[in-house]
């Protein structure tokens, strides 16, 4: 017989059987309450609480998976990028400023990811450079900082200059220095090139610097980098931020996720970048662009900030051999 017609007599029947089990109801001539909306199931308190139980895992499992969709990832450390991007509206402020600078005006403001801009041995070097020179000093606290420009090295809850230590000044080879002077300039053109900007337009800034994040108890406020901000308002000379990543999240180290926040879209949503060795990331540094570093759990994380100003007046320049 085909399944159809059998379908169609199992539907017939246990129509019939409904109307069967009515007609019963019906038929019954004991004094029942009536009930508008038919009799009140009655359940014991066992399944009342399984039912509970149901509910509130039902409640938790959506909580849950909204939770996790409130984030969208811009990259992936897994994830090699040619160009990945995201172009937003620049605040009013930062647009009104940067647009007295000729040339230095992006079009549009945004946030550019790229993984063929600095090579793995390149992102290497400069790694061993940062553990050399840090090892010479860092803080009690969870972000030891070491600007090769100034020689700022942050030592207990202080910061010495590395160069002063007879130990500091050769802390630096001229092939490191010449590695660290390529991979500057190579993020200036991509700079350029991705916000359509004149390359002679941007000058590197202050501070642009290495810094090392861990999960210690912070011991001052140069420790909590954590928290949410806008670099235009941390760092005035900044006109586009850059960071290079030098190790990689959930390989070197848990947790030191970089969020872009987008509450000013009122969505909530954050945007994230997961650090991946070689990786640069590049954005407007106005209130377009608020961001913050997720606590590191577990290791160590490396990373470059090196930042560009439309302000000629604001630029510095190589660090040199000592
Ligand atoms: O290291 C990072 O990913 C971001 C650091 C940062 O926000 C900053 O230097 O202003
Ligand atoms: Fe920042």
């Amino acid at each position: 017989m085909p399944s159809s017609s059998v379908k169609k007599r199992n539907t017939e029947k246990s129509i019939k059987n409904e109307n069967k089990s009515e007609e019963k109801v019906d038929n019954s001539t004991e004094e029942k309450p009536k009930y508008r909306y038919g009799p009140m199931p009655k359940l014991s308190s066992q399944r009342m609480w399984s039912r509970s139980i149901m509910i509130l895992g039902v409640l938790l499992y959506v909580w849950w998976t909204s939770k996790n969709e409130s984030d969208q990832i811009l990259a992936k450390q897994k994830q090699l990028y040619d160009k990945r991007y995201q172009m937003i509206d620049c605040d009013k402020e930062f647009l009104k400023e940067i647009r007295e600078y000729k040339g230095c005006a992006p079009r549009k403001c945004g946030r550019f990811i790229s993984d063929q801009i600095v090579t793995a041995t390149e992102a290497e070097t400069l790694l061993r450079l940062a553990q050399k020179a840090m090892s010479l000093g860092g803080s009690h606290g969870g972000a030891t900082i070491l600007d090769l420009h100034s020689g700022a090295l942050s030592h207990g809850d202080k910061f010495i200059n590395v160069y002063s230590l007879e130990s500091g000044k050769k802390v630096v080879s001229a092939a490191e220095l010449a590695i660290y002077k390529i991979v500057r300039k190579k993020i200036q053109e991509a700079v350029a090139s991705f916000f359509n900007v004149n390359p002679e337009s941007l000058h590197l800034t202050h501070p642009t610097f290495f810094s090392r994040l861990n999960n210690k108890d912070p011991k001052t406020p140069h420790d909590e980098y954590w928290h949410e901000h806008v670099d235009k308002e941390t760092y005035e000379s900044f006109h586009y931020t850059t960071l290079v990543y030098l190790n990689d999240y959930e390989v070197d180290f848990k947790g030191g996720r970089f969020f872009f926040l987008e509450n000013e879209k009122k969505t909530h949503k954050n945007t994230t970048v997961e650090p991946r060795k070689g990786r640069v990331s590049m954005f407007t540094s106005g209130a377009e662009n608020p961001h913050f570093v997720e606590r590191v759990s577990v290791g160590t994380r490396y990373a470059i900030t090196v930042s560009f100003t439309c302000d000629k007046t604001k630029a510095i320049v190589d660090p040199v051999l000592k």
